[in-house]
């Protein structure tokens, strides 16, 4: 097979360095591709590119013949990728698990952004849960942020309810004496999923006064990371926001409303980073039409393109 590969590049000659190196531009834009798709966050983007702004500037140095420059941004580039190793944990862990599970379409395919909650949608979470935390009812929230969570990340998955959020579902869910109270329950847009969920509990060091019920909330937003959780305590009645394994405690509910708006808006720092290979494909198509339009002058052309522009921004 090697053989017959190396026979192959000889007999193309000239063209074999060509098309080596169109190859190696392919494999790095689809690599580039597949961080962005798994980075999906704006913010954190930024952080990626000051990484590789980083390895450039070394690359460099080397090249200048630059020895000090470079031996000290090479320790700044070891240490900044352990430092993003451990920052971008959750997003390493998504992509070893998806290479294991043999999901390669999903590497390439960014995370469709949920719909956003509407605030009726977020004003029934915050009056259950000051309901909850009134009458010191324990619970537990699940709220999806983009795109759905994969039952596999539960440790059970728990019963399936598709029922309209509403404070007092929420409220009748978690009393003491339901058959569902005991786990968490999972909000997607407008729906209650499922509740009686079991998640994975965190394994970090946490204050002694946590029981398992906030370690879940860190567990499963340390391992998920397009998913907040809302926890009350049945022992103190205080409120606590779960993000990305850290938990944000105690809150007002003024403070949870606030948070809740800032996070499930779709605003800037929870924008996509890739976008969708069809969008792309739509998004180069609109450019090509404009370009050939203007070099034509055809009016009927920049029409169309304008209604394609027209039908993306809808
Ligand atoms: N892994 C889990 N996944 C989902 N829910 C859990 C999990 N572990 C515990 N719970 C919920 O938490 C409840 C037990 O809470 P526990 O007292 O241990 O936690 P806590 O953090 O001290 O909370 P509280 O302040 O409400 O007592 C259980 O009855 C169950 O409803």
């Amino acid at each position: 097979m090697r053989d017959w590969w190396k026979q192959w590049l000889t007999n193309l000659g000239w063209s074999q360095s060509l098309l080596l190196g169109t190859l190696d531009i392919v494999l790095v834009l689809a690599l580039t591709y597949m961080i962005l798709v798994i980075i999906s966050e704006r913010r954190t983007l930024w952080m990626v590119r000051g990484f590789i702004i980083l390895m450039l500037a070394s690359a460099l140095s080397n090249r200048l013949g630059l020895p000090l420059l470079n031996f000290v941004l090479e320790k700044l580039v070891i240490g900044c990728a352990v430092a993003m190793a451990v920052a971008l944990q959750s997003e390493f862990r998504r992509f070893l698990e998806q290479l294991g599970r043999g999901e390669f379409r999903q590497l390439f395919h960014p995370s469709s952004l949920a719909v956003p909650k509407s605030d009726s949608v977020i004003d029934e979470i915050v009056d259950a849960v000051k309901e909850l935390s009134k009458n010191r009812i324990g619970a537990l929230l699940i709220v999806e942020t983009t795109g759905p969570i994969d039952e596999r990340d539960f440790s059970v998955p728990g019963v399936k309810l598709n029922a309209e959020v509403t404070k007092e579902l929420i409220q009748t869910i978690f009393q003491p004496k339901t058959l569902l109270h005991d786990g968490a329950t999972l909000i997607r847009g407008s729906r209650i999923i499922a509740s009686g969920i079991i998640l994975p509990l965190s394994g970090r060091t946490a204050s002694r006064q946590l029981g398992t019920r906030h370690r879940a909330a860190m567990g499963i937003t340390e391992r998920v990371e397009n998913c907040i959780c809302v926890v009350v305590s049945e022992e103190t009645g205080s409120i606590s926001l779960a993000e990305r394994g850290i938990l944000n405690r105690p809150l007002t509910i003024r403070k949870l409303k606030e948070s809740l708006e800032a996070l499930l808006s779709p605003t800037v720092d929870r924008e996509a980073v890739a976008p969708g290979l069809l969008s792309l494909g739509r998004q180069l198509n609109t450019k090509a039409l404009v370009l050939v339009s203007r070099l034509l002058g055809l009016p009927r052309l920049r029409r169309a393109t304008r209604t394609t522009a027209s039908r993306d921004k809808k």
